[in-house]
């Protein structure tokens, strides 16, 4: 059997740490060709090329550094040039930068082709709603995607602190080829086939996160940010019953859900601007071009397009914390008004009754 080629699109701060992963992995495994090839958004670092920065000294010294990539992942500045080749496509790019990417990719592919979207948030959609990523690519370029989401800061995965993931994938044998793609001796990968929730708690626990950084600028101590991450986590679970039925309970609590909850609220890039947003009056775009060097935040553009649903449904009141949080970031309201608005909607929030809810309790294979 010929060698797989896997191409990764993106090199940001996750982008780079999974070329990590991935690079040591091709370069061990025989079904793959032991060249990873990683689309680089380029752009110039004192004078000089990033791509070629990162294939003389094989580290992205802007969005990784001070990590070593392996010498086997070759940075590629044209994209259609990095993918034509590939068998496997692992998409890590800032969500916003998806539908461009995909356009620059239509009919140039391999159609035998298979992808792997990393990437957290959604997008609006025409008729009122919103659309996965995963759908997104799925539609562009015509390839059977699954998703990778879990409790997964870059920085501590590229030091190769021992941490946890999900991969949702519908078939069986797709799943056990991605999981030794990205699985290490650190990375542990758990395979569920619920794609829709996998995905979409990857995308919702950053609109909380920014919530738990709005608790963080108000100093409101733990016992708040626990509140607004267990509200959070039930509008999470009440979001997916209510628009994508048929996912599993279980889903929640793999690395996924809750897991990936806690660790962003603690530990974000949404976290961390909006508890500077609190505390400096500076914006979150002036905040974001500041404190995160060219890395890009997605819980505010996800609040956006979340509400951009609800509003359209009639449904803002159901998802009180979602509908805060997003009215903060637009300047409807104020950070403080995010504990005021939980208590006129601690009914609501309570009210979600899990043993109501449509989701299957029934437990997955996990493989
Ligand atoms: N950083 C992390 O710890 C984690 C990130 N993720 C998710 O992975 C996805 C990618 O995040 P990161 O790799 O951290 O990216 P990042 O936040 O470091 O973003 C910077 C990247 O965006 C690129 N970029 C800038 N302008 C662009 C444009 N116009 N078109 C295309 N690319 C452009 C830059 O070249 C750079 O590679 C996001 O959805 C994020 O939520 C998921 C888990 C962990
Ligand atoms: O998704 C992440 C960790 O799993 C990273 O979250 P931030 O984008 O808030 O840093």
């Amino acid at each position: 059997m010929s060698q797989q080629k896997v191409c990764i699109l993106g090199s940001g701060n996750w982008g780079s740490a999974i070329a990590k992963i991935i690079g040591t992995n091709a370069a061990c495994l025989d079904s793959l060709d032991s060249c990873v090839k990683m689309w680089v958004y380029e752009e110039l670092i004192d004078g000089k090329k990033l791509t070629e920065i990162i294939n003389t000294t094989h580290e992205n010294v802007k969005y990784l550094p001070g990590k070593k990539l392996p010498e086997n992942v070759v940075a590629v500045p044209d994209v259609v040039e990095a993918a034509k080749d590939a068998d496997i496509l692992v998409f890590v790019v800032p969500h916003q930068f998806i539908p461009k990417l995909c356009s620059n990719l239509e009919g140039l592919i391999k159609p035998t082709a298979v992808g792997l979207s990393l990437i957290k948030g959604f997008d609006v959609a025409e008729g009122g709603g919103i659309d996965l990523i995963s759908k997104i690519i799925n539609r562009k370029l015509n390839i059977d995607v699954s998703v990778l989401m879990g409790a997964n800061l870059a920085n501590e995965i590229a030091d190769e602190k021992f941490s946890e993931t999900t991969i949702g994938c519908r078939d069986q044998n797709l799943g056990k080829i991605l999981k030794a793609i990205i699985q290490t001796d650190y990375f542990r990968v758990s395979v569920v086939d619920d794609v829709e929730a996998v995905e979409i708690c990857g995308a919702l626990k950053n609109i909380v996160a920014v919530g738990a950084g709005f608790v963080d600028g108000l100093k409101l101590g733990d016992n708040t940010k626990a509140a607004i991450i267990r509200i959070g986590l039930m509008e999470m679970i009440k979001f997916v019953d209510t628009f994508y039925s048929g996912a599993r309970l279980s889903t929640f609590f793999e690395s996924c859900g809750v897991a990936d909850l806690i660790t962003t609220c603690y530990g974000g890039r949404n976290r961390k601007v909006s508890e500077a947003y609190v505390t400096s009056g500076k914006t979150i775009e002036e905040l974001e071009k500041e404190l995160l060097n060219g890395q890009k935040l997605q819980g505010p553009i996800t609040a956006a397009e979340v509400n951009f649903m609800l509003k359209n449904k009639h449904m803002e009141i159901d998802f009180p914390l979602f509908t805060t949080v997003h009215q903060i970031c637009i300047g409807e309201l104020t950070p403080k008004d995010l504990i005021e608005q939980m208590k006129l909607n601690t009914n609501k929030t309570n009210k979600l009754n899990l043993e109501k809810c449509n989701l299957n309790t029934v437990q997955g294979d996990g493989k």
